[in-house]
């Protein structure tokens, strides 16, 4: 897969997709959002691969929206034809876990994106911002309804109202990120963390992922009951069989295909 704005990599059935505006610091622009969308589509649809990296330079994940791409649009630029939500839908629906590694800067729409991960792993050079007030907009993909559910309502609230940003510890402190990495040794141990991730059975990842963001959505009864219907189904899948069996053999399972 060529794209001009993404850099792409497989690992075995890790696929890595790179944000790749250098010059714009990887600024979210229209054919950006565009080729993320058709890569991301085209792993889930691929057997082959079972975890997904998102990630960025090492300088920067993604500096937001691209300023200079919507500093003269009106209203009627944006509304009509839905501008930003046209695009996010397909970042949303990806089925398979997407994890999200950031180093340097995740600010606004960045942030927004990094938000719509499974989770995010950080290297300790990593700073999260939404400042999006400070050029006169609000956030427009999630800000100001995934920060508060990731990090509380005060600390959200600041970081809206100040455009302050938050640096990997405050991060990690505040559950916005997973794990925190040196800046070497991140996209390494990010690696290590999605392998371990694809040798499971890739269709229980996907109903716990599913069950997760269910969570958001719903009541906790109805929310149970979604999972508990995932718990009923593992028993007629493979996986759930060679787990439980190799758990009593004493033995590794091996998911391969499962
Ligand atoms: C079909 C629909 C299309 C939709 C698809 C796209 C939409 C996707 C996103 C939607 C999100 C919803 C709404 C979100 C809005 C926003 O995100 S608003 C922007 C919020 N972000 C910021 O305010 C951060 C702006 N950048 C900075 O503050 C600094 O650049 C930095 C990150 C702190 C780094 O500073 P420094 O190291 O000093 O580098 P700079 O010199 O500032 O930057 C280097 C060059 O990069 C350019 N650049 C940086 N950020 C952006 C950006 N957001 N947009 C465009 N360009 C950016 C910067 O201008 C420099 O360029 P040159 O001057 O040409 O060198």
């Amino acid at each position: 897969m060529q794209y001009a704005d993404l850099l792409i990599e497989t690992h075995d059935k890790v696929a890595v997709i790179r944000l790749n505006r250098p010059k714009a610091m990887n600024a979210l622009n229209d054919n950006m959002m565009n080729e993320l969308g058709d890569a991301l589509y085209k792993f889930d649809a691929d057997p082959a691969i079972h975890v997904i990296i998102l990630t960025g330079s090492e300088k920067v994940f993604a500096a937001g929206a691209d300023i200079a791409a919507m500093a003269n649009y009106t209203y009627a630029d944006t509304y009509p034809g839905n501008y930003i939500g046209r695009n996010w839908e397909h970042i949303l629906n990806v089925r398979k876990p997407v994890i999200g590694v950031v180093s340097g800067y995740a600010l606004g729409g960045g942030c927004e994106l990094a938000m719509m991960c499974d989770f995010l792993i950080a290297a300790d050079t990593a700073k999260f911002g939404q400042p999006e007030i400070k050029v006169g907009v609000t956030p427009g993909a999630g800000g100001t309804q995934r920060l508060p559910r990731a990090i509380g309502k005060s600390k959200a609230m600041d970081m809206l109202l100040t455009a302050r940003m938050i640096d990997a510890q405050e991060a990690l402190n505040t559950g916005l990120i997973s794990r925190v990495y040196p800046a070497d040794k991140v996209m390494e141990e990010s690696l290590g963390v999605a392998q371990a991730i694809a040798a499971m059975p890739v269709t229980v990842a996907m109903a716990i992922k599913d069950s997760v963001n269910r969570a958001f959505e719903t009541t906790l009864s109805e929310g149970v009951r979604y999972e508990r219907r995932y718990f009923h189904a593992a028993f007629g899948t493979p996986a759930q069989k060679e787990g439980m069996s190799a758990f009593l053999e004493k033995r590794q399972p091996n998911f391969d295909g499962k």
